[in-house]
């Protein structure tokens, strides 16, 4: 087995294109260090567990499809509890920080750290950092022990506070240093952990024995590599509540329409599992595929047949789709937020307006739209069931990583089992629906909406036939949505996602 010097990029080669793509462990830069046993062993509840710990080599692929002669591909280091730790119970200084914006669970995953580390590792000292990166060195910090945080899991929002921007990294190095703190939670979406990263990095060149642990949190679910993120299954239920009502709103009056704005910055993923678990919206709208108002095969044309043909219909719109064709009419100005993210024009007030506006001049079709926009309400309940225990699988796998030495490393499931992926890779692109993929041909055929792919798109469909089966149902979708209209060039979006997920 080759082995990549790089602390950054630690990178194993096997057999059979076998890949390890492995996180830091302190000991890459702080030799010697003692290590001891695991006292899980002696646990009640765990000691009975048959191979409780997980085995030293024990990886998880990020390819589980394969072919007999393909590579085997990347893989990651299995999360788990290890034989021997790094940290004896007295010694451990814990701390958790919640960064960006709200997610449905954030308070579980505090829950579950802080009784992690109490019941499994018997760690009494962790501290909470009040609002975010700037927390560290701008706040007071509360001492969280299993009974402050009970019942927070019940709470929507953080009990820790968030924020954005602020992050100053030697002032955080230096009050995790001052205060003595060895193991840091760093619980946040992709800003969040990009800062993570930096943070590691510094620690690692101060030669600090300080474990950082990062936990994926988006809404959005835009992180990559994992499966998806939590709260995502909790915001895409809440949703429903709120197509519910467009469509009952929709149904009731002649010409009824109900347009319902999702979250989503840069991509759709809650606005297309909301319109396949709800199956009344008639068109989803993300920020992968570009639309179009006008024209044939255009919004309006289509809106006009559904209503001319069902009598209403629902809409539903991600936050960050149709950003261009707002900045067009808007002449918005490039507005960000105290991170750097872009803020974003109202998509869903926008549209609603171009939709009464286009009508009331068609003057031949009176409608009645009514715009609900639920994005906070959705994004500040508490977690789901289903949240709650993937929360606590996270949180654990967290503890057990940091205990176990692993740090610069963030922890989520990839393909069901819960590894600890390197920063990098985490860091290094977006999550984003992939519009040539299964899932979004579904959303497609369930709707029955236009592609509003250009014509040079379509053409490009009608010609080749994909070779990769993957791509083979989808195109089938294509083709058929490709022969519902007529191919001149009525697109002016031209970006397109066409790479081939790994999923
Ligand atoms: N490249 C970066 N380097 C260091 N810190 C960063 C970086 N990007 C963002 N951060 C910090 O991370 C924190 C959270 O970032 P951001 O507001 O973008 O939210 P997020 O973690 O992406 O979550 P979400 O977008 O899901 O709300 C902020 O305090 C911000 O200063
Ligand atoms: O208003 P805020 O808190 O900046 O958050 C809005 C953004 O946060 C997100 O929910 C991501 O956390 C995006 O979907 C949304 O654009
Ligand atoms: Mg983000």
């Amino acid at each position: 087995m080759g082995h990549s010097g790089n602390l950054q990029l630690k990178v194993v080669n096997g057999d059979a294109g076998y890949v390890l793509e492995d996180v830091p462990h302190l000991t890459d830069y702080i030799p010697d260090l003692p290590t001891y046993p695991n006292p899980l062993q002696f646990n009640a509840a765990y000691s009975v567990v048959k191979q409780y710990f997980v085995n030293v080599d024990d990886t998880v692929s990020q390819k589980i499809v394969v072919h007999k002669d393909s590579p085997r591909g990347t893989h990651f280091r299995r999360a788990g509890p290890r034989q021997k730790v790094y940290f004896v119970s007295d010694e451990v200084h814990a701390c958790i920080v919640t960064c960006g914006g709200l997610c449905p669970g954030l308070n579980t995953v505090i829950r579950e750290i802080v009784c992690g580390l109490y019941h499994m590792y018997g760690v009494s000292k962790i501290l909470g950092i009040d609002g975010g990166y700037r927390g560290f060195y701008s706040k007071n910090t509360i001492n969280l022990t299993p009974k402050v945080v009970n019942d927070i899991h019940k709470r929507g929002g953080t009990i820790l506070g968030t924020s954005r921007g602020g992050h100053d990294t030697s002032k955080i190095v230096d009050s995790i240093q001052d205060r003595g703190i060895n193991q840091v939670y760093i619980i946040g979406g992709d800003g969040t952990q990009k800062g993570a990263a930096v943070i590691y990095e510094e620690i690692r060149q101060r030669g600090l024995k300080v474990a950082v642990a990062g936990i994926p949190k988006t809404i959005d679910n835009d992180i990559p590599v994992i499966d998806k993120s939590f709260g995502f299954d909790t915001a895409v239920e809440e949703a429903q509540r709120a197509i519910n009502a467009a469509h009952v709103e929709a149904e009731s009056i002649e010409n009824g329409i109900g347009v319902v704005k999702l979250m989503g910055r840069y991509c759709g993923f809650i606005a297309m599992y909301a319109t396949l678990g709800s199956r009344d919206v008639d068109c989803c709208l993300i920020p992968e595929s570009p639309f179009y108002l006008e024209g044939e095969g255009g919004l309006y044309e289509f809106i006009e047949k559904r209503l001319k043909e069902n009598g209403h219909m629902v809409i539903v719109i991600a936050e960050g789709a149709g950003q261009d064709l707002l900045a067009e009419s808007l002449q918005s100005m490039n507005q960000q937020d105290a991170s750097g993210n872009k803020l974003l024009q109202d998509v869903g007030l926008w549209i609603s307006h171009k939709i009464k506006d286009h009508f009331a001049r068609l003057h031949k079709m009176a409608i009645n739209l009514k715009y609900i926009d639920p994005t906070y309400m959705i994004r500040a309940i508490p977690s789901n069931a289903s949240d709650n225990v993937y929360c606590t699988l996270l949180a654990q796998s967290a503890v057990h990583g940091a205990v176990a030495g692993y740090t610069g490393f963030t922890v989520g499931p990839v393909n069901g089992r819960h590894a600890y992926i390197p920063f990098n890779r985490i860091n290094e692109r977006q999550n984003q629906v992939v519009i040539t993929d299964r899932m979004w041909a579904r959303v497609l055929s369930s709707t029955n909406q236009p592609s509003f792919l250009s014509a040079n798109e379509l053409a490009k469909f009608k010609r080749e036939k994909p070779s990769c089966p993957v791509l083979v149902s989808v195109y089938s979708v294509l083709k058929f949505l490709g022969s519902q209209i007529d191919i001149s060039d009525k697109s002016k979006n031209k970006a397109f996602i066409y790479e081939q997920s790994e999923e």
